[in-house]
């Protein structure tokens, strides 16, 4: 008998077009049970897309999607009852209490009874909402809100969730909070697929996909994706980028790119080639700095541009 553990999620040659626009080209890749993976992408690179496709609200056309094995085109109920989805726009309904809300979720999913309401006030404890659950959500914070929308995700106990922008419109202390929530998740070995335009969030993940108009462009651990940039980055501020991009290729043979008004390159050894730089671009340079490839530069690299565009 096959022993191989069951992949939460399989992917593959998973195309999707709305008429004739690409949203996923080809897409494979798997995410193991307990991973907490990472999808990063510009706008439009369809990750909302493939939360659709993973949420059974789209069928794929084309390519094969599994959840722990069942197929999200012919077992939609099952797969259904595997994931919880965060999605970026608040779903509550801020004129009942967190327990109602929870409530009405829990008989979305066939809840019913004592079963329920047990389920109920354990997730409002596990979420230290266990005092306000009698409270209007339109009376909670923006960092509560978005506890009671993950606690919904995960009433009916899924063993994959979705989460799309979490941490949109949270302060610091709130989004700690949440990351210690998909780390808790993790331990129980429930499967969590985020997307972000936050590289500190990126760094938490396991693993990242970066997509760009619906294509993979690399999948692997943040340490790996870094580590693929190699040397160093040096970042240079000026008044006048197109002209240092200029003056560091002709007089020093080194190409550069500008982003987000820096201009950037990357080589080894860059701390030996900063008085060059500054000597043979004389007033050009404003602030230099030279640091170790962060997930910011893997994705200029591989995209060009930076994620939070
Ligand atoms: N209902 C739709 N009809 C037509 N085109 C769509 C539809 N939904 C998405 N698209 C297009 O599909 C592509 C992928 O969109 P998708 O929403 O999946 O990207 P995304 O990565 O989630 O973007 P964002 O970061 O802005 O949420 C885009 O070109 C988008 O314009």
């Amino acid at each position: 008998m096959d022993q191989t553990p069951l992949n939460a999620v399989d992917i593959q040659h998973l195309t999707h077009n709305y008429g004739q626009r690409v949203a996923l080209a080809d897409l494979s890749l798997q995410i193991a049970p307990g991973e907490v993976f990472g999808l990063l992408g510009p706008n439009g690179s369809g990750k909302t897309t493939l939360f659709r496709v993973l949420s059974t609200i789209i069928l794929p056309p084309v390519g094969a999607v599994k959840v722990f094995g069942r197929d999200v085109a012919t077992d939609q109920a099952a797969v259904r009852s595997l994931i919880g989805v965060v999605f970026q726009s608040p779903s509550l309904d801020k004129q009942l209490t967190a327990r109602e809300n929870l409530t009405h979720h829990g008989h979305l999913y066939g809840l019913r009874g004592r079963d329920l309401a047990q389920r109920v006030e354990e997730t409002l404890a596990a979420f230290k909402l266990a005092d306000r659950g009698r409270e209007r959500i339109s009376t909670f914070s923006g960092g509560m809100r978005r506890r009671v929308e993950v606690a919904m995700g995960l009433l009916h106990r899924p063993r994959l969730l979705l989460m799309d922008e979490p941490s949109t419109g949270l302060d610091p202390a709130a989004r700690i909070d949440l990351w210690s929530i998909i780390a808790d998740l993790r331990r129980q070995g429930v499967s969590v697929i985020v997307t972000t335009h936050l590289m500190e969030e990126a760094d938490l993940c396991d693993r990242l996909a970066i997509l760009e108009q619906g294509k993979l462009l690399a999948c692997d651990t943040p340490a790996a994706l870094k580590s693929s940039v190699g040397g160093d980055v040096v970042a240079m501020t000026s008044r006048e980028p197109e002209r240092l991009q200029q003056t560091l290729a002709e007089r020093l043979g080194l190409r550069s790119q500008t982003i987000d008004r820096t201009v950037r390159l990357e080589m080894p050894d860059a701390h030996l080639a900063v008085p060059k730089i500054i000597e043979a671009a004389p007033g050009l340079v404003e602030s230099i700095a030279v640091g170790k490839p962060t997930l910011q530069d893997v994705f200029i690299r591989l995209t060009g541009r930076s994620l939070a565009d």
